[in-house]
């Protein structure tokens, strides 16, 4: 069996990765705060927690991937009184879309999927208990975690307490112990969303909700913690702050995965920032594959910076894919096993780069009439959620042969469904009106939608 090394960010190094309990890997990811779309920056997070998952699955006979919804966040509040809207209205719609691109992408849904707003619980009996550890404080309606409370605060992160302290950006509010300090639980006014608790009417911080559901669901300790370099500091080392020191006698997460950002013009892209694409601006212009091909190559701990030359290069490489298993004809892939080099690849901190230059060698053998190669091809693309589709609907479907190609129909399809759902019955016949028009048909049937050209 190959062996899996993954770059651990508390480690500062590659490590080899050792389950708690090689039956059973768990691994928790910080999941979407949902205010709005999703957009490609935080697919490629999601991206890389599914070939991380898809990996495991390979090695280990039993993984629990568990990744959240944020559903309580003072963006929601505010986004949502912005658009005049409900909380629970926006959040169900945005949970909805984010479903949505996740599965037009071909990503691995999470086995669980706790949203914060059903957790509330669990966080107020971890509050409870730092209080009665002396990890924490109350202050004028707030609770507070006590940094100073805790000596390995700033280790996951790399950075030194006092230094966090002085370059702190933000005004200190005078309830504070220590400037440092961070929130557990904050008191909501009456138009805020809010839940009784021992400390008044209140919501969360954002931290602790990831703290209590991991808990929850992994328990004391677990394998893996992923999510974007972004949220190194402070989210994840508040979260490993507090659990630690509620629960003293477990490690929280054993490795620590970080995905680098997306940039589009050598900036993040960010929602608030405002320079972001979502999954619908890319499948106007590229199919789904091309854009997971395209965050595939990078490896996930260097930058990528996005581009539609890029995307249109992606696509031209999955064209030569394509062409390599069309020139094989009907190759039975069923019972093969992953190719030794490409699965190496993967174990390689999911070195994807290096994964998509076995596919070029196998390709090159299948174009050269290598039938075996493109059996190869074809498991290793099917691994990573590419070449899925038959050769001659790939051409059909691409971008020249008028009308939309199977990959944008897809999108459609979901982000119709998920219209449907959130209500929004305007949207969800405006696409089937717009399909229509672009000759494709769709009929709803109990299996779901399914749909032909005209
Ligand atoms: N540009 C990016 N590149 C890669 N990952 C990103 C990028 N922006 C956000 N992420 C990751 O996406 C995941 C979901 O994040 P979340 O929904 O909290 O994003 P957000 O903070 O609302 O987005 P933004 O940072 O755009 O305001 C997190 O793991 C986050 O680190
Ligand atoms: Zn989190």
């Amino acid at each position: 069996m190959s062996q899996f090394q993954l770059h651990d960010s508390q480690r500062r190094t590659t490590v080899p990765f050792v389950p708690l309990d090689p039956e059973h890997v768990r691994v928790y990811y910080c999941g979407p705060t949902v205010y709005d779309v999703p957009h490609i920056g935080n697919l490629r997070a999601m991206l890389t927690a599914d070939i991380l998952i898809r990996l495991l699955r390979r090695l280990y006979p039993r993984v629990t991937f568990v990744r959240n919804i944020t559903d309580v966040d003072d963006k929601i509040t505010a986004r949502a009184a912005a658009n005049g809207e409900d909380i629970g209205s926006l959040t169900a719609r945005t949970t909805a879309e984010f479903h949505a691109g996740l599965a037009a992408m071909n990503m691995t849904p999470p086995d669980i999927e706790p949203r914060a707003t059903h957790n509330i619980g669990e966080m107020q009996a971890m509050i409870a208990r730092l209080i009665k550890q002396g990890h924490a404080y109350e202050a004028e309606g707030h609770v507070l975690f006590s940094v100073a409370s805790f000596a390995s605060y700033g280790a996951l992160s790399g950075r030194d307490p006092d230094e966090l302290v002085a370059g702190a950006r933000v005004e200190v509010a005078p309830y504070k112990r220590d400037p440092g300090d961070f929130v557990l639980w904050k008191p909501s006014t009456p138009e805020m969303p809010g839940w009784v608790s021992p400390w008044g009417r209140g919501r969360p911080g954002w931290h602790i909700e990831c703290s209590a559901m991991a808990h929850r669901y992994l328990g004391e300790s677990f394998d893996i913690h992923g999510g974007g370099s972004d949220l190194l500091f402070p989210h994840h080392e508040n979260e490993r702050a507090q659990s630690l020191c509620c629960f003293p006698g477990g490690k929280f997460a054993n490795y620590w995965l970080h995905n680098a950002m997306l940039l589009v013009e050598g900036e993040k892209m960010s929602k608030s920032l405002g320079n972001f694409y979502t999954l619908s601006d890319v499948l106007d212009k590229g199919p789904v594959e091309a854009l997971r091909l395209l965050l595939m190559s990078a490896q996930y701990r260097s930058v990528l910076n996005f581009t539609w030359a890029g995307l249109e290069e992606s696509r031209r490489t999955l064209d030569r894919f394509y062409r390599a298993l069309e020139t094989a004809g009907a190759v039975d892939v069923s019972g093969r096993g992953v190719p030794q080099a490409f699965l190496e690849a993967l174990c390689d901190d999911l070195n994807t780069p290096k994964a998509i230059a076995e596919m070029h060698v196998l390709a090159t053998a299948a174009l050269a009439g290598d039938r075996e190669a493109a059996a190869d091809l074809k498991v290793a693309g099917g691994m990573i959620g590419l070449l899925t589709q038959e050769p001659e609907v790939w051409f059909r479907g691409g971008a020249d042969a008028g009308g939309p190609g199977e990959a944008e129909i897809a999108a459609l399809i979901a982000e119709r469904l998920a219209a449907r759902k959130a209500k929004d019955f305007a949207r969800a016949d405006e696409i089937r009106a717009q399909l229509t028009d672009q000759g494709v048909v769709l009929e709803d049937g109990a299996g779901g939608t399914t749909w032909r050209r005209a």
